[in-house]
Protein backbone atom coordinates (compact mmCIF):
# COMPACT_ATOMS: atom_id res chain seq x y z
CA UNK A 1 0.00 0.00 0.00
CA UNK A 2 0.99 3.31 -0.42
CA UNK A 3 2.37 5.48 2.44
CA UNK A 4 0.03 9.05 2.63
CA UNK A 5 1.80 11.76 3.92
CA UNK A 6 0.82 14.87 4.85
CA UNK A 7 2.48 18.27 4.31
CA UNK A 8 1.14 20.84 6.37
CA UNK A 9 1.73 24.38 4.81
CA UNK A 10 -0.39 27.42 3.60
CA UNK A 11 1.90 28.58 1.01
CA UNK A 12 1.01 27.44 -2.29
CA UNK A 13 4.27 28.03 -3.73
CA UNK A 14 6.22 26.10 -1.31
CA UNK A 15 3.73 23.25 -1.94
CA UNK A 16 4.31 23.64 -6.00
CA UNK A 17 8.01 22.94 -5.76
CA UNK A 18 7.79 20.15 -2.88
CA UNK A 19 5.93 18.22 -5.06
CA UNK A 20 7.86 18.27 -8.25
CA UNK A 21 10.53 17.72 -5.81
CA UNK A 22 9.09 14.30 -4.38
CA UNK A 23 7.43 13.61 -7.47
CA UNK A 24 8.58 9.78 -8.70
CA UNK A 25 11.23 9.34 -11.32
CA UNK A 26 9.74 8.98 -14.28
CA UNK A 27 8.92 5.38 -14.60
CA UNK A 28 9.13 4.47 -11.05
CA UNK A 29 6.01 3.84 -8.82
CA UNK A 30 4.83 6.59 -6.23
CA UNK A 31 5.93 5.01 -2.96
CA UNK A 32 3.93 7.55 -1.35
CA UNK A 33 1.19 9.81 -1.54
CA UNK A 34 1.44 13.65 -0.59
CA UNK A 35 -1.41 15.27 1.17
CA UNK A 36 -1.62 19.00 1.93
CA UNK A 37 -3.27 20.30 4.77
CA UNK A 38 -3.06 24.15 5.62
CA UNK A 39 -2.77 24.34 9.80
CA UNK A 40 -2.08 27.61 11.16
CA UNK A 41 1.25 26.73 12.92
CA UNK A 42 2.64 28.36 15.50
CA UNK A 43 6.25 29.70 14.51
CA UNK A 44 8.20 30.11 17.86
CA UNK A 45 10.51 32.59 18.46
CA UNK A 46 13.85 30.99 18.27
CA UNK A 47 17.39 31.46 16.67
CA UNK A 48 17.90 27.69 16.08
CA UNK A 49 15.91 27.06 12.98
CA UNK A 50 15.78 23.25 13.83
CA UNK A 51 13.78 24.18 17.06
CA UNK A 52 11.32 26.10 15.31
CA UNK A 53 10.51 23.30 12.50
CA UNK A 54 11.02 20.90 15.24
CA UNK A 55 7.59 22.57 17.33
CA UNK A 56 5.94 22.99 14.11
CA UNK A 57 5.74 19.59 13.31
CA UNK A 58 4.96 18.57 17.02
CA UNK A 59 1.70 20.71 17.21
CA UNK A 60 0.78 19.53 13.51
CA UNK A 61 1.01 15.83 15.15
CA UNK A 62 -1.69 17.73 18.30
CA UNK A 63 -4.38 18.18 15.73
CA UNK A 64 -3.81 15.28 13.39
CA UNK A 65 -5.17 11.66 13.86
CA UNK A 66 -2.54 9.28 15.81
CA UNK A 67 -0.30 7.23 13.26
CA UNK A 68 -0.14 10.00 10.96
CA UNK A 69 3.29 10.59 9.18
CA UNK A 70 3.35 14.41 8.64
CA UNK A 71 6.30 17.02 7.94
CA UNK A 72 6.15 20.84 7.69
CA UNK A 73 9.15 23.07 6.17
CA UNK A 74 10.36 26.45 7.76
CA UNK A 75 12.50 28.51 5.45
CA UNK A 76 14.74 31.18 6.16
CA UNK A 77 17.37 33.92 4.46
CA UNK A 78 19.91 35.11 6.32
CA UNK A 79 22.40 37.97 5.75
CA UNK A 80 25.76 37.87 6.39
CA UNK A 81 26.30 41.07 7.05
CA UNK A 82 23.31 41.00 9.80
CA UNK A 83 25.12 37.45 11.42
CA UNK A 84 22.33 35.53 9.93
CA UNK A 85 19.13 38.12 10.78
CA UNK A 86 16.22 37.96 9.86
CA UNK A 87 16.92 34.16 9.41
CA UNK A 88 13.26 33.12 10.30
CA UNK A 89 11.77 36.10 10.74
CA UNK A 90 11.80 37.23 6.77
CA UNK A 91 8.85 36.26 6.41
CA UNK A 92 7.24 39.61 8.55
CA UNK A 93 9.92 41.65 7.20
CA UNK A 94 8.42 41.17 3.44
CA UNK A 95 5.06 41.54 4.54
CA UNK A 96 6.08 45.07 6.27
CA UNK A 97 8.84 46.34 3.69
CA UNK A 98 9.07 44.20 1.22
CA UNK A 99 11.89 42.93 -1.41
CA UNK A 100 12.51 46.61 -1.93
CA UNK A 101 12.82 46.84 1.87
CA UNK A 102 15.05 44.13 2.60
CA UNK A 103 17.27 45.50 -0.02
CA UNK A 104 17.80 48.74 1.97
CA UNK A 105 18.91 46.78 4.74
CA UNK A 106 21.73 46.23 3.05
CA UNK A 107 22.57 49.49 1.50
CA UNK A 108 25.96 50.65 2.92
CA UNK A 109 27.11 46.92 3.57
CA UNK A 110 29.66 46.08 0.88
CA UNK A 111 28.87 42.13 2.16
CA UNK A 112 25.38 41.71 0.59
CA UNK A 113 26.12 37.58 1.05
CA UNK A 114 23.19 35.80 2.31
CA UNK A 115 22.49 32.31 2.28
CA UNK A 116 19.00 30.46 2.26
CA UNK A 117 18.22 28.05 4.44
CA UNK A 118 15.13 25.31 4.51
CA UNK A 119 14.82 22.73 7.66
CA UNK A 120 12.30 20.03 6.96
CA UNK A 121 10.75 18.68 10.24
CA UNK A 122 9.33 15.34 9.38
CA UNK A 123 6.78 13.09 11.79
CA UNK A 124 6.89 9.66 10.91
CA UNK A 125 4.10 7.20 12.05
CA UNK A 126 5.58 6.51 15.21
CA UNK A 127 6.06 9.82 15.64
CA UNK A 128 10.09 9.79 16.29
CA UNK A 129 10.96 13.41 14.69
CA UNK A 130 13.30 13.60 11.85
CA UNK A 131 15.05 16.99 10.83
CA UNK A 132 16.73 17.57 7.36
CA UNK A 133 18.23 20.46 6.57
CA UNK A 134 19.35 22.51 2.65
CA UNK A 135 21.70 25.47 2.48
CA UNK A 136 22.14 28.15 -1.04
CA UNK A 137 24.47 30.91 -0.97
CA UNK A 138 23.80 33.77 -3.22
CA UNK A 139 23.63 37.16 -2.53
CA UNK A 140 21.32 40.11 -2.31
CA UNK A 141 20.50 41.89 -5.19
CA UNK A 142 17.58 44.83 -6.79
CA UNK A 143 14.45 42.82 -7.51
CA UNK A 144 14.57 41.82 -11.03
CA UNK A 145 12.12 38.88 -12.45
CA UNK A 146 8.94 37.70 -11.12
CA UNK A 147 7.05 38.85 -7.65
CA UNK A 148 5.08 35.74 -7.02
CA UNK A 149 7.32 34.30 -4.35
CA UNK A 150 8.91 35.73 -1.54
CA UNK A 151 12.36 36.68 -1.87
CA UNK A 152 12.70 34.80 -4.85
CA UNK A 153 13.23 38.25 -6.65
CA UNK A 154 16.12 39.55 -4.71
CA UNK A 155 18.11 36.56 -4.07
CA UNK A 156 20.89 35.84 -7.10
CA UNK A 157 22.52 32.06 -5.70
CA UNK A 158 25.95 31.61 -6.72
CA UNK A 159 25.61 28.48 -8.50
CA UNK A 160 23.62 30.76 -10.92
CA UNK A 161 25.27 34.17 -11.04
CA UNK A 162 23.64 36.29 -13.29
CA UNK A 163 19.93 35.31 -12.39
CA UNK A 164 17.94 35.93 -9.20
CA UNK A 165 15.58 32.27 -8.00
CA UNK A 166 12.41 34.36 -9.75
CA UNK A 167 14.31 34.35 -13.39
CA UNK A 168 14.97 30.52 -13.52
CA UNK A 169 12.92 28.04 -14.41
CA UNK A 170 11.36 26.23 -11.73
CA UNK A 171 13.05 22.95 -12.88
CA UNK A 172 16.57 24.97 -12.80
CA UNK A 173 15.79 26.53 -8.94
CA UNK A 174 14.92 23.32 -8.14
CA UNK A 175 18.54 21.78 -8.88
CA UNK A 176 20.22 24.24 -6.54
CA UNK A 177 17.74 25.59 -4.07
CA UNK A 178 18.09 25.00 -0.36
CA UNK A 179 14.18 23.54 -0.98
CA UNK A 180 15.76 20.92 -2.93
CA UNK A 181 19.05 19.96 -0.41
CA UNK A 182 16.53 19.12 2.16
CA UNK A 183 13.93 17.51 0.26
CA UNK A 184 16.74 14.81 -1.56
CA UNK A 185 17.68 14.19 2.36
CA UNK A 186 13.77 13.66 3.29
CA UNK A 187 13.40 11.48 -0.11
CA UNK A 188 16.43 9.36 0.39
CA UNK A 189 15.30 8.78 4.90
CA UNK A 190 11.95 7.95 2.83
CA UNK A 191 13.38 5.59 0.56
CA UNK A 192 15.42 3.74 2.96
CA UNK A 193 12.77 3.42 5.54
CA UNK A 194 10.63 1.24 3.04
O1 LIG B 1 2.75 27.66 6.10
P1 LIG B 1 4.25 27.71 6.03
O2 LIG B 1 4.86 26.48 5.41
O3 LIG B 1 4.92 28.11 7.32
O4 LIG B 1 4.57 28.86 4.93
P2 LIG B 1 5.11 30.33 5.16
O5 LIG B 1 4.75 31.13 3.95
O6 LIG B 1 4.64 30.84 6.50
O7 LIG B 1 6.66 30.12 5.14
P3 LIG B 1 7.80 30.30 6.26
O8 LIG B 1 7.17 30.34 7.62
O9 LIG B 1 8.84 29.26 6.00
O10 LIG B 1 8.38 31.73 5.93
C1 LIG B 1 9.29 31.91 4.91
C2 LIG B 1 9.10 33.21 4.18
O11 LIG B 1 10.03 33.15 3.10
C3 LIG B 1 9.35 33.00 1.86
N1 LIG B 1 9.98 31.88 1.14
C4 LIG B 1 10.06 30.58 1.53
N2 LIG B 1 10.73 29.85 0.62
C5 LIG B 1 11.11 30.70 -0.36
C6 LIG B 1 11.82 30.54 -1.56
O12 LIG B 1 12.29 29.37 -1.95
N3 LIG B 1 11.99 31.63 -2.34
C7 LIG B 1 11.51 32.83 -1.96
N4 LIG B 1 10.81 33.06 -0.84
C8 LIG B 1 10.61 32.00 -0.03
C9 LIG B 1 7.89 32.72 2.18
O13 LIG B 1 7.05 33.28 1.20
C10 LIG B 1 7.75 33.40 3.55
O14 LIG B 1 7.50 34.78 3.39
MG1 LIG C 1 5.09 30.02 8.25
Amino acid sequence: MVQQIVFVTGNANKLKEVKMLLAPEVGQEARFELINTDIDLDEVQSSSLEEIARHKVAQAKTVLPEGTAVFVEDTALCFEGYNGLPGAYVKWFLKKVGPEGLVRMLEGFENKGAEAVTTVAYSDAEGEIHIFQGKTSGKIVSPRGSRDFGWDCIFEPVECANKTYAEMEKADKNKISQRSRAFALLQKHLHNDQ
